[in-house]
């Protein structure tokens, strides 16, 4: 039996400032790269939730010591071995970034998972590790599960890879790089989405003093040794989605703290999205990112090829807004945890809008809204794009919500703090607050701080 959430509804301005756990992707990586490294690492405020649980589960089946510190994990690498089946749950990142990992490994792994994770698409992966020398069973379907003959090295070299369908077998191969004989010389065949979840992996790996180049068709990763690092893990900018768009939804205003000055995190092109949908951005004088909304949500025309995982909570946000919206370059969300766009057609015409998908997209066209129970799709993005419609419709009720422990454990809790009440409970805001007056904050329950309303 799953469960139902309804998601509260609250019309009324929310004021609250926002801490947020640790980036899906940098803790992956991280994790990845320290498991391969010369020496153990720390990694201080890594996301604990089920992607990131997941892969330390796997890097540990592999033979690699990740041992619990408070909130720190300590990594300690280990001569990588197999047999060992792992599961990879839903987690893009764990289906591609450990099979070349895998592959250094003395014996075979197999990667399965959710019903889901054997729809994703893996081919190009699958087909680059057999370019590369290792010996890969999927029984010729391209996806999990399948299973990675280790033999304790990989001969590396010059390699064309089709990434066209997720930047993760991009990333996936350069992380374990440097471990190969021949290092890689990666060729795209094509386009690659997500990009800047690519340049990620390339910053994080030269942070780990790996010697990548960029070439004309793609990367060169050199043959070398993996520094150990100890490393603070940033908040998850794409997890900042939901509670700044509640600013935007309700008129009023969010902060996330500690957003990074710079980063590789594609969250942060939230700050340019949101002002184009006529949210007021400004950076706070302790750090955080402010979001204040002006009662209306203007319409987005944008390809968010780049930053495909904030889809969801922006395209609730066009069913709320004040015009037509249209969005494309994201054709490869179909390969995601669920179709989106067919979900995200479904949940949007569910609640009064009209929707038409595009080969690479969504024209959304606000209407007359409805509240409507629905899916959560197995989706953690999709729990959160329900949540944000429910703020501005009464009835929004959302079947499975628990698959927002993919990345964010504790989302209904945190949520009800933003808005001052309950899981699940309806409870608004009396007054409005004051605009640009400086918050002045008390703690309040889900890692949400609720500034007092003046
Ligand atoms: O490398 C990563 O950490 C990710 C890359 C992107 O994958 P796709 O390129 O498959 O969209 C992104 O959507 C995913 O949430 C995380
Ligand atoms: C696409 C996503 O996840 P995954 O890493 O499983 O691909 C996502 O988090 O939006």
């Amino acid at each position: 039996m799953s469960d139902v959430w309804s998601a509260p509804h609250h019309p009324a301005p929310v004021d609250a400032v926002v801490t947020l756990p640790g980036s899906k992707s940098l803790t992956a990586r991280a994790l990845v790269l320290a498991a391969l490294a010369e020496g153990p690492s720390r990694l201080v405020r890594p996301l604990r939730a089920r992607d990131t649980d997941l892969m330390a589960g796997a890097l540990r089946a592999l033979g690699v010591r990740v041992d619990e510190d408070g909130a720190d994990w300590l990594v300690s690498p280990g001569p990588l071995r197999g047999p060992v089946t792992v599961d990879a749950g839903l987690a893009g990142t764990v289906l591609r970034f450990l099979p070349p990992v895998a592959a250094l490994a003395d014996g075979p792994v197999t990667v399965d998972g959710d019903p889901r994770l054997r729809e994703r698409p893996n081919a190009g992966l699958i087909a680059a590790l057999r370019a590369l020398g290792v010996e890969v069973d999927d029984g010729g379907r391209g996806r999990a599960p399948f299973t990675v003959r280790g033999t304790g090295r990989v001969r590396g070299g010059a390699v064309t890879v089709d990434a066209s369908e997720s930047s993760q077998i991009v990333s996936g191969l350069l992380l374990a790089a440097a471990r190969f004989d021949g290092g890689v010389d990666l060729a795209l065949s094509g386009g690659v989405p997500s990009m800047p979840h690519v340049e990620m992996t390339v910053t994080t790996l030269r942070e780990h003093g790996v010697d990548v180049s960029t070439t004309d068709r793609g990367w060169r990763v050199a043959r070398g040794p993996i520094a150990a690092l100890d490393r603070v893990i940033e908040p998850d900018l794409s997890n900042a989605a939901p509670f700044l768009a509640a600013a935007l939804v309700t008129g009023g205003r969010a902060t996330v703290r500690d957003w990074p000055e710079r980063t590789t995190q594609p969250g942060a092109q939230l700050d340019r999205l949101l002002s184009q949908m006529g949210a007021e951005v400004a950076r706070t004088a302790e750090g955080g990112l402010r979001v204040a909304g002006r009662g209306t949500i203007g319409p987005l025309v944008a390809d968010l090829g780049e930053v495909g995982e904030l889809t969801p909570v922006l395209a609730a946000l066009c069913a709320l807004a004040d015009g037509p919206s249209r969005l494309t370059g994201i054709a490869h969300l179909r390969g995601h945890e669920t179709d989106r766009l067919q979900a995200l057609d479904e949940v949007l015409t569910a609640v009064g809008a009209r929707v038409r998908q595009l080969p690479d997209g969504l024209e959304i066209e606000p209407g007359p809204r409805r509240s409507a129970r629905l899916d959560s799709y197995a989706d953690h993005r999709m729990v959160m794009a329900a949540a944000v419609l429910g703020l501005a419709i009464d009835g929004v009720q959302v079947a499975d919500p628990g698959a927002v422990t993919k990345t964010l454990p504790d989302f209904r809790e945190r949520w009800a703090g933003l808005l001052g009440g309950h899981p699940g409970r309806t409870k608004t805001t009396p007054e409005r607050a004051s605009q640009g007056a400086p918050a002045t904050e008390e703690r309040n329950e889900g890692g949400v701080e609720r500034g007092r309303i003046r």
